[in-house]
């Protein structure tokens, strides 16, 4: 039945956006408010070091700064601390929020100098709002339209500088011209386990829950490269702790509440091995497109590439090439049975 799939993916443990409002508040308890206390992504922490010291020193505003990557991976948390750091006010908006141009112009207007303005999901405005930006980043300035009718005229009307922080999961979808206008562009990557290990001892000890290392680790290995999956399973973990066992996250009640809530060793859940199984044994291994793959488990094709892929992609599970999607030797192992000696187009795999 399609409408279970549909509940279910909307509660997926391993979601890496948040699964609720309540979420949201919790994550902005945990969010790391100073560059030093931001784990990981390290060169991209050097780089906004740097920039940010010398913008600092010479009172002048950051370059406007494209923060770019998969969900939950730290861009808004980022945003947060760049206004910090540089020790200014950040002004919070997204692309869909903005429908006219007015709304952005007031917000320009209104901002002081070298303030942030962070605009969430920077791939959705809309061409008219995007028009109106581009003179604003540049030059810092607007063209507004007063009055209506044949008695409109355009005013210019000068800013304050700004740095603009653009965040989304799609930079693909930027177009060239807005793009061309960030002058640090920093693509966020998943996190390794000892870095999502470090988070989630972070994250333990403000909300008091009590872990060893190897708990944490258990945790770290499963949230799929994704600080905000591996605070989920941290908090799940922790009720698990106190209503089965004495409070304590271990390793054996970490794995215990992880194998009841279906998060496997690789950190895959139901979606994610429906999505291996049918590529592995209902396509042959592949390549299958990823229209086929929609209609077999009965996931939105979008889905599939946004949420689904990107993490089993760069774990090295599935490859996406030309002809379709691919299942790698990893895949097979994972399911327990033999990988083909053979690539599906008859080349060696590289091992
Ligand atoms: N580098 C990090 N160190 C510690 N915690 C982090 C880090 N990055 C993210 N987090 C945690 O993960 C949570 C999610 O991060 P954030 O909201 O910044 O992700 P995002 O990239 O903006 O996601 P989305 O694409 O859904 O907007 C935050 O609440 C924060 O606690
Ligand atoms: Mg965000």
């Amino acid at each position: 039945m399609s409408i279970q799939t549909d509940s279910f993916t909307e509660q997926r443990i391993i979601d890496a956006a948040p699964i609720s409002h309540n979420e949201e508040a919790i994550e902005r308890a945990l969010r790391p408010k100073q560059l030093d206390e931001y784990v990981g992504q390290e060169k991209i922490r050097d780089q906004l070091e740097i920039f940010i010291t010398a913008a600092r020193q010479r009172k002048e505003a950051l370059d406007h700064t494209l923060l770019f990557g998969p969900p939950g991976l730290g861009k808004t948390t980022l945003a947060h601390i760049i206004a910090r750091e540089m020790g200014v006010n950040l002004r919070q908006t997204s692309g869909p929020v903005l429908e006219r141009p007015g709304d952005l112009a007031a917000i320009l207007t209104n901002l002081e100098a070298n303030d942030v303005l962070f605009i969430d999901e920077i791939h959705r405005l809309s061409p008219v709002v995007e028009e109106i930006l581009y003179p604003a980043l540049e030059d810092y300035q607007i063209d507004i339209m007063i009055g209506e009718g044949p008695a409109a005229r355009s005013v210019k009307l000068d800013l304050q500088p700004f740095t603009l922080v653009g965040a989304t999961t799609r930079a693909g979808m930027l177009t060239n011209p807005l793009r061309d206008r960030f002058g640090i562009v920093a693509r966020l990557e998943f996190y390794n386990t000892g870095e999502l290990t470090k988070i989630v001892t972070r994250s333990a000890a403000l909300l008091k829950a009590p872990i060893d290392p190897e708990g944490a680790h258990e945790i770290a290995q499963r949230a799929r490269g994704t600080p905000r999956i591996a605070n989920r399973l941290l908090r799940r973990v922790r009720d698990f702790a106190e209503v089965k066992s004495n409070g304590e996250i271990t390793k054996v009640v970490a794995d215990h509440a992880l194998a009841m809530l279906d998060v496997d060793s690789a950190g895959f859940d139901v979606m994610d091995r429906k999505l291996l199984e049918a590529v592995l044994f209902k396509f042959g291994g592949g390549p299958v497109g990823i229209g086929n793959l929609a209609a077999a488990i009965g996931e939105a094709a979008d889905t599939i590439e946004d949420v689904l892929e990107p993490y089993l992609i760069q774990q090295g599970f599935l490859q996406r090439t030309p002809r379709g999607r691919v299942a790698t030797p990893a895949a097979y192992l994972h399911f327990g049975v033999s990988a083909p000696r053979m690539g599906p187009g008859g080349e060696a795999w590289e091992l």
